[in-house]
């Protein structure tokens, strides 16, 4: 066998053919494989041979080392006390013991790590960390100001902390109100990606049962969500702060959502501006919006600071401290497992535990999902966080060199024990394409609320009890998962596993030579919309025109196609047509939509101006 370390150091760009598990034991998909690969040294664990299902001999030399490792509780101790990490100052643990990695194969991570950790303290040092986009990678600085390359930073970052306390602090006291209440009892999120996704999981985490003011997002650019949103809040709107969310300030979803919003406070009579508040760059469409309709504050968000990492920018602190959202405790948290996660010394570093895993897991081309499942329904939203904060960020074509490499890392999930009796069931016995991270969380209630509903028993005894058999079953069927602990969910704890799971993107994009802080692929979808709404307009301009004539001349979806100079858009055309149909525009479309060559179509009124064109 060719010797791995060899074939690290002569190559540090990951590809499906040199990665480590890959050359130990090629995956087997669909094939009876069991987890931990065959390798020439001895390990801590039995070991056995990846296996296709043709291969019986393999499938039961897997089936015999499966018994013989779930036989050993000595030799997993051994391995859970050898793993196990803590960080006593925030109570986190991270057992990594149900991953299979091999000896040899952390010594060759440890090299590739080196490259790694220089690449991350290069990146908070202040360098380039997003070369496509030209930007420095700053969101550690939010946590420790200290860290800044420049003075200036500095300041705007401790000027804006504070004057988040501060309007938080008078908004919650009534100092600062709105015209025709007393004060502010909810507030309304308005933004999408990062910025609404940090905000959700903090509320749902954090927010306690009768906040100061309670909260509740449009994130979307459904008209009838946003209806929705608007409906539940009935004539508390008088009462709700309105925090438009956008780094950009120019995403369109966003934007939908304000104007709807502004026609709302329009309609019941409201000032919006007196209500409203923006967090975006300075400068931005957003923020001149608001300087210019004299919004009641704006706040910053730094070009530095990416969307899926701003939670602990205003985008993510001005929410949470309206809540009552201990936002410090939530910095301090961060800025403790940052440190923590600064050491180069692998077995010492969580994050890079964390990455290590999962390039073992998903043999560093991410052909195994990562299933997240918090075992605390206040955490229900991390999965969900973790999507864009993973996916945006891993999800590659190129690398660093311009290869192409579709990289990726498939994160979901929901929370235990629901899901025990959801998916669990194929996790733990159908396709093997996954591995599972449970978090724990100790602390079941607040003291002094407990109480057993059977004799020596608790209900929390149960969700514990859950956790740790959904663990051990999916082990013992050659699973392999990892463990994040938390004593409790507090501001500390949530701030510190948000930076935990931060830096381990960031060391992983390293291991794989991608850049985890830019996201050119949202844009074509962005610019596809954007063709389509085009395309749209060009189609009622074409209708208008032939509905202006006299009599009027309804058209075939080839016709309106041609004279759109679009034939091959025709499509899309027609799909045009039968949304806006089922919307009762002013489009009417005669013939059947199920055999669309029928199809006739002419505008309701003639607009002579074409406002269309
Ligand atoms: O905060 P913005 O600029 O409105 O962007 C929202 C989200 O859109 C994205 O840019 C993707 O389109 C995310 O990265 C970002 O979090």
């Amino acid at each position: 066998m060719a010797s791995l370390s060899g074939l690290f150091s002569s190559s540090l760009k990951p590809s499906k053919t040199l990665s480590v598990k890959a050359l130990s034991a090629p995956p087997t998909r669909g094939g009876d494989s069991f987890s931990f690969p065959h390798t020439s040294k001895p390990t801590h664990l039995p070991l056995t041979l990846s296996a296709s299902r043709s291969d019986i001999s393999h499938t039961d030399a897997a089936t015999a080392a499966k018994k013989e490792l779930i036989k050993d509780p000595d030799a997993l101790w051994k391995r859970y006390l050898d793993w196990l990490y803590q960080q006593k100052d925030l109570g986190l643990y991270l057992d990594v013991s149900r991953v299979g990695f091999t000896d040899e194969f952390v010594v060759d991570m440890e090299h590739r790590f080196k490259a790694a950790f220089k690449a991350m303290d290069e990146l908070e040092k202040g360098s380039i960390a997003n070369p496509d986009e030209g930007r420095m990678v700053g969101h550690y600085w939010l946590r420790n100001s200290n860290l800044v390359p420049k003075p200036t930073l500095k300041t705007l970052i401790e000027n804006t902390l504070d004057s988040i306390c501060s309007f938080a602090d008078d908004i919650i006291a009534g100092k600062i109100k709105p015209p025709s209440s007393p004060r502010f009892t909810q507030i309304l999120s308005v933004g999408i990606g990062g910025s609404a996704l940090g905000p959700q999981f903090v509320a749902e985490a954090l927010a306690p049962d009768n906040p100061p003011l309670k909260i509740r997002f449009i994130d979307n650019t459904d008209p009838a969500g946003i209806d929705h949103q608007i409906a539940q809040l009935g004539p508390e709107l008088a009462s709700t702060l309105v925090i438009v969310i956008s780094k950009s300030g120019g995403t369109p979803e966003t934007r939908n959502g304000l104007l709807e919003v502004q026609k709302a406070f329009r309609e019941a009579g409201l000032n919006f501006a007196k209500q409203g508040v923006a967090i975006t760059q300075e400068n931005s469409l957003l923020d001149n919006t608001a300087r210019i309709e004299g919004w009641l504050a704006r706040f910053p968000m730094y070009d530095w600071v990416g969307g899926r990492t701003s939670v602990m920018s205003a985008v993510g602190l001005l929410p949470a401290a309206l809540q009552g959202i201990d936002i410090r405790e939530m910095l301090s948290g961060a800025a403790i497992m940052d440190e923590a996660t600064r050491t180069t010394s692998l077995k010492n570093n969580p994050a890079a535990l964390l990455a290590m895993c999962w390039y073992w897991a998903s043999d560093g081309v991410g052909s195994k999902d990562m299933v997240i499942l918090p075992y605390k329904d206040s955490l229900l939203l991390f999965s969900r966080y973790l999507q864009q904060l993973v996916m945006e960020s891993l999800g590659k074509e190129f690398d660093l060199d311009g290869n192409t490499v579709n990289q990726g890392l498939t994160v979901y999930g929901n929370k235990g024990s629901t899901d025990q009796h959801a998916y669990i069931q194929q996790l733990r016995e159908g396709v093997p394409n996954f591995f599972a991270t449970f978090i724990e969380v100790l602390r079941d209630r607040p003291p002094g609320h407990d109480w057993e509903l059977e004799p020596g028993v608790t209900c929390g005894d149960y969700l514990f009890g859950m956790l740790q058999g959904t663990r051990s079953a999916l082990y013992a069927n050659g699973r392999e998962s990892i463990s994040v602990t938390i004593e409790e969910v507090t501001p500390r704890s949530v701030g510190a596993i948000i930076a935990l799971y931060e830096r381990a993107v960031g060391l992983y994009a390293s291991l794989v030579n991608i850049n985890a802080y830019h996201q050119p692929g949202v844009e074509a979808g962005k610019k596809a919309a954007a063709e389509v709404l085009a395309l749209q307009k060009r189609v009622l301009s074409v209708l208008n025109e032939a509905s202006c004539k006299d009599p009027v001349e309804p058209l075939t979806l080839d016709e309106i196609a041609d004279r759109c100079h679009a034939p091959e858009e025709i499509e899309m055309i027609y799909k045009i047509i039968a949304h806006m149909s089922a919307n009762d525009r002013v489009l009417i479309a005669e013939g059947s939509c199920g055999s669309p060559r029928s199809v006739k179509v002419y505008l309701g009124e003639c607009n002579v101006d074409d406002m269309y064109a």
